[in-house]
């Protein structure tokens, strides 16, 4: 797994580290670091280092520093350097001093110009005639959204962008944006990811991220978020072994869909035959319309006769009436393992003595989307969504998986796991039908709930795109818009690229 750490736990360990090793050096290592990489966009672009040019657009603290010692290095390999300073009179001294000695430039953002944005002319000609430009405006200490130079500045940027530590304008913490923005190609941050690096906008402006060694590792606490690998998921991911048989994978039970609207069951059903070679069991209303899509089911008219299951994945399109509730628990009374979705979660939150029915000792996965997570708790869910799932998680004791194109997995625990899609071909009716019978089928397998909703949440995006780009299989290749059969249809071909991940 990848570690992520808030900005206060990168800060406590910097100053731990700071204590063996004086800060002009860490700080000369970040900078460096982002000299190395910058020197390789800038061969991607021009085929070449010397005789390139780079603008530095300059804050008033230390990432400006890092930029400015970066830019002295550059400079040492033959890169024309202008340092465009935001603050020249709190740009950082000494990075300042070592650009000027390398031969770079410094000039001020603000001053006379040719038009009325208040950028010099000097600032706006090293912008616009740069090669790649860092972006060193603001880092960890980042509030709010850029200021109007700077966003000035980071309006006229044509070029590829190299951003130090994180893309300025991004919230570190939440990865909100909410104005001008920087939005990188490369992102070269320091000790480990932060928040902003995986979560929401931030993700997306980060472009792809670098994690540099500073030094930091043996200071670090345990992190705050984590990113699944798809190597570890392709490892773990449950497949039949030689003493296997239907039964020992795991029985899933799914309680989906309604006569009328029988969708939902054949979506989560499909999701749970493509998932894991287990058996599946249907139980509820669609069981005809059920049988005739996916035979290998084992179907029945209510959750009664459905028979042993070790996991349930219910709420699809149950309805909000008595049979739903009635259906929701009798599931919960089962002491099984369940994934409650869509219609549970708002029964859940209708009648609060449902969660009577549920023997705390047994997992529970909860799924709501932002709508269903209000009902469930009254509140509009804000920007901060890690910290809303993981107060939800602890509140319900359940694993609460908090739907989105960066989707959030908070276990009661405290620990949080992110999945980010890296696009919105998930956004169509039916999808998350899909992901309630994925989740179902690994906890009948007995992958730990907190993990099974990590790894069906990768799996599901993954598929996704698979499923939009078709043959082509490129990401940067234009997709089409797709339906959740279509997605459903994916899902085989993203469990097999998981795990040939896992084997290189
Ligand atoms: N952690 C580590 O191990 C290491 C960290 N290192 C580096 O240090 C960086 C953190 O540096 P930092 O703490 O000096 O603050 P930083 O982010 O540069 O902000 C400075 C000032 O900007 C301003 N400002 C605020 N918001 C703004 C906005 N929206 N738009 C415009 N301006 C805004 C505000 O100043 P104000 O103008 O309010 O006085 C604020 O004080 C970190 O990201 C990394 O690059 C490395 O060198 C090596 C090791
Ligand atoms: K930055």
């Amino acid at each position: 797994m990848l570690g992520v750490w808030t900005p206060d736990q990168i800060r406590a360990a910097e100053q731990q580290l700071f204590a063996r090793t004086p800060e002009p050096v860490v700080m000369r290592r970040a900078a460096h670091a982002v000299a190395v990489h910058t020197a390789r966009v800038l061969t991607e672009v021009t085929d070449g280092v010397a005789g390139r040019r780079v603008a530095l657009l300059v804050g008033a603290g230390n990432n400006g520093g890092d930029a400015l010692w970066a830019g002295a290095f550059l400079r040492r390999r033959g890169v024309g350097v202008t340092a465009v300073l935001l603050a020249p009179e709190k740009a950082h001294a000494a990075g300042l001093a070592a650009l000027r000695r390398a031969g770079g430039r410094a000039v001020p953002a603000e001053g006379a110009s040719a038009d009325t944005s208040g950028i010099g002319a000097e600032a706006a000609d090293a912008v616009e005639r740069a090669d790649v430009v860092i972006d060193g405006i603001v880092g960890l200490s980042a509030r709010g959204s850029l200021r109007p130079t700077a966003a000035e500045l980071v309006r006229r940027v044509s070029v590829p962008v190299v951003a130090v530590d994180l893309p300025s304008g991004v919230d570190p913490v939440t990865g909100a944006v909410d104005g001008p923005v920087v939005q990188a190609d490369l992102t070269v941050t320091f000790g480990g990811r932060k928040p902003c690096h995986v979560l929401g906008a931030g993700a997306v402006c980060s472009g792809e991220v670098e994690v540099v060694d500073i030094g930091l590792d043996d200071h670090l606490p345990a992190p705050e978020l984590r990113v699944l690998r798809p190597a570890e998921i392709g490892a773990d991911w449950p497949v039949p072994g030689p003493s296997d048989d239907k039964y020992s994978q795991g029985v899933v039970g799914v309680a989906a869909g309604s006569a009328t609207y029988p969708g939902a069951a054949v979506l989560a059903s499909g999701a749970a035959v493509q998932a894991t070679a287990g058996m599946v069991r249907y139980a509820g209303p669609a069981a005809d319309v059920v049988r005739s899509r996916w035979p290998e089911v084992v179907a029945t008219g209510s959750v009664g006769d459905a028979g042993r299951v070790q996991a349930w994945a219910v709420g699809p399109g149950i309805g909000l009436g008595a049979s739903g509730r009635d259906v929701l628990q009798h599931v919960l009374e089962s002491g099984r393992p369940v994934c409650a979705d869509a219609d549970s979660i708002t029964l859940l939150a209708n009648d609060p003595t449902l969660w009577d029915a549920r023997d705390p000792d047994v997992p529970l996965v909860l799924t709501p989307h932002a709508g269903e997570f209000a009902r469930l708790t009254g509140q509009e869910l804000g920007p901060d969504r890690v910290a809303a799932a993981r107060e939800v998680a602890a509140r319900f004791d359940a694993v609460v998986l908090l739907k989105g194109n960066t989707t959030i997995i908070a276990a009661p625990d405290g620990r949080v796991l992110v999945n980010d899609a890296q696009h919105a071909w998930l956004a169509t009716a039916g999808s998350g039908d899909v992901l309630t019978g994925l989740i179902g089928a690994l906890l009948a397998s007995g992958v730990e709930p907190w993990l099974a909703c990590g790894y069906a949440a990768h799996v599901h995006s993954l598929a996704a795109d698979l499923a939009a780009h078709g043959e082509t299989d490129d990401p940067t290749e234009p997709g089409a818009p797709i339906g959740a059969s279509a997605l459903l249809e994916a899902v085989p071909l993203a469990i097999r690229k998981i795990r040939r991940a896992a084997l290189a």
